[in-house]
């Protein structure tokens, strides 16, 4: 995971811990500490400091009392070899709220030692240059990752497989600027400039290319936030009780009584390895009421934002079935026809994509619409190969870096060798905040702010 592109910063003169295995009473609990203070802590609390790398029982005590406080394994990681860079330890201790709480407070208690924020850790091995912004952020994911397929996608992303597509896109670019910049050195020598200029065009163009394909996919995203299905219908058709079986537990009231559901509820799928969000709404008819009416109001943008909407018919009222809904861009309706024990399903369904008879009384038709469902997030998050871009901030800069290049591409004839070099350096610079090899200091708390505490 290391990564070479980090400029020299300032060194952390601060020595953190935190407890780095989770909040609430467990078995064992992995205290962490980093900074140039630790070999003195991890003495001041075993009576000393065990040999490299290599787990060792020691009795912990408070030194400031002498109170003995567990017996834990002590493992001491001296810097740079460590996973920030830093001098490092753990402290592996009995996992009891007080035993932690205690350990902490004696840990607090030695010089120089304070409470570790939210992903300093992470921060402190970005700015060690021991990872680069793009595998910490996917670490974030690895932590957060609820599926198999998330999992996957973060491990690739924690190993360096967006960092090294940036790194392969900026080697092009300084290539193409190489050879631009031949030209503004040789400006007197005639054909020089020319030549070196058709040189780079090839590979910027395909670089283009590259970038605009890696935008266009968003199977990343798709993977790491889950597909939104909402389920939209009538009053009393039983979306609530669709989205309870679907669930397998009892998440939102149902009755007879036609406008149960107000407000949006969700709830998290894994669908045979992927992420989705199931959202009940409000049955969507002629509100009798504000409360009803903002129900509503909220049902409709959750349909609008859906990837995928399941209509939920009562089969016992007759007529045709006509989703009162637009399909929203990208996105599919389905029709659901419930209640499948009292009445057989309607065949047509103008504007759904297709029709599924269900009962969520009685189950039947249940196991066909979670395996429809899992093929159609399947299909949209995609098959084994990863996605470069998966979060925002990777797609804005990486948007930013293909603007500049298609910039200077467009103005190639027109455009003079510095300008055009000068587009190409901006691009390059816009790749560079993806990996964090250059002009990040703005973006570590928006990267390191959504990390939990110990990591
Ligand atoms: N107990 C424990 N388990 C853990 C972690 C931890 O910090 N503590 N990790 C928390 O993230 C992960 C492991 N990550 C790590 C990454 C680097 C190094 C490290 O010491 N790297 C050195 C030496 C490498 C080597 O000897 O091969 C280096 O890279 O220079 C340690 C843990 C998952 N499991
Ligand atoms: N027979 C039968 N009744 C069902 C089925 N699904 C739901 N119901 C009944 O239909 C009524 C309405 O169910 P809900 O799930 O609350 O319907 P809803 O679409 O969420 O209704 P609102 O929240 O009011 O929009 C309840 O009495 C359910 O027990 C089914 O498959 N078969
Ligand atoms: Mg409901």
């Amino acid at each position: 995971m290391a990564h070479a592109g980090v400029a020299a910063r300032t060194l952390a003169t601060d020595t953190i811990a935190a407890v780095s295995s989770g909040t609430g009473a467990a078995a064992v609990a992995v205290i962490r500490l980093s900074g140039p203070r630790v070999g003195e802590a991890v003495r001041a609390l075993a009576g000393r400091l065990p040999p490299p790398r290599r787990a060792s029982l020691a009795r912990l005590a408070d030194s400031r009392t002498g109170e003995g406080l567990d017996s834990a394994l002590v493992l001491w990681f001296p810097g740079p070899a460590s996973a920030t860079g830093e001098d490092m330890a753990e402290l592996q201790v009995h996992g009891g709220r007080a035993v932690v709480a205690a350990v902490l407070a004696a840990l607090f208690a030695q010089p120089g030692v304070r409470p570790a924020e939210r992903g300093e850790f992470s921060r402190r091995a970005f700015l060690n240059g021991r990872m680069s912004l793009a595998e910490a952020e996917g670490l974030a994911d690895l932590i957060a990752a609820e599926t198999a397929q998330q999992r996957r996608q973060a491990l690739a992303h924690a190993f360096g497989h967006l960092a090294d597509r940036v790194e392969a896109w900026r080697g092009a670019l300084v290539r193409g600027m190489a050879l631009v910049e031949a030209g503004i050195d040789f400006a007197e020598e005639d054909d020089v400039p020319a030549q070196a200029r058709a040189l780079a065009r090839p590979g910027l163009e395909a670089l283009l290319a590259e970038l605009d394909a890696a935008l266009a996919d968003r199977r990343g995203a798709m993977v790491r936030e889950g597909a939104a299905i909402a389920i939209a219908g009538r009053p009393n058709a039983g979306k609530s009780s669709l989205m309870n079986a679907l669930a397998a537990r009892d998440v939102a009231i149902v009755s007879d009584e036609p406008g149960t559901t107000r407000d949006v509820l969700e709830v998290a799928l894994d669908l045979d390895g992927h992420k989705a969000t199931l959202i009940d709404t409000a049955g969507l008819r002629e509100a009798s009421g504000a409360v009803e009416a903002e129900g509503i109001r909220r049902a409709r943008a959750r349909i609008d934002a859906a990837d995928l909407v399941l209509w939920v018919h009562d089969a016992g009222i007759a007529g045709e079935i006509v989703p009162d809904i637009a399909t929203p861009p990208g996105a599919e309706i389905w029709v659901v026809a419930n209640k499948s024990d009292l009445a057989a399903a309607p065949t047509t369904t103008p504007g759904a994509a297709r029709i599924l008879a269900v009962s969520a009384r009685t189950g039947a038709g249940l196991g066909a619409l979670t395996g429809a469902l899992a093929a159609f997030v399947a299909a949209r998050a995609g098959g084994a190969e990863h996605p470069a871009l998966i979060r925002e901030r990777q797609r804005g800069a990486v948007g930013e870096a293909a603007d500049h290049l298609r910039r200077a591409l467009a103005g190639w004839e027109a455009l003079s060798d510095e300008l055009v070099a000068e587009e190409l350096r901006l691009a390059a610079r816009a790749l560079g905040r993806v990996t964090g090899a250059i002009d990040v200091e703005d973006l570590l708390d928006v990267v390191f702010r959504e990390f939990c505490i110990g990591k």
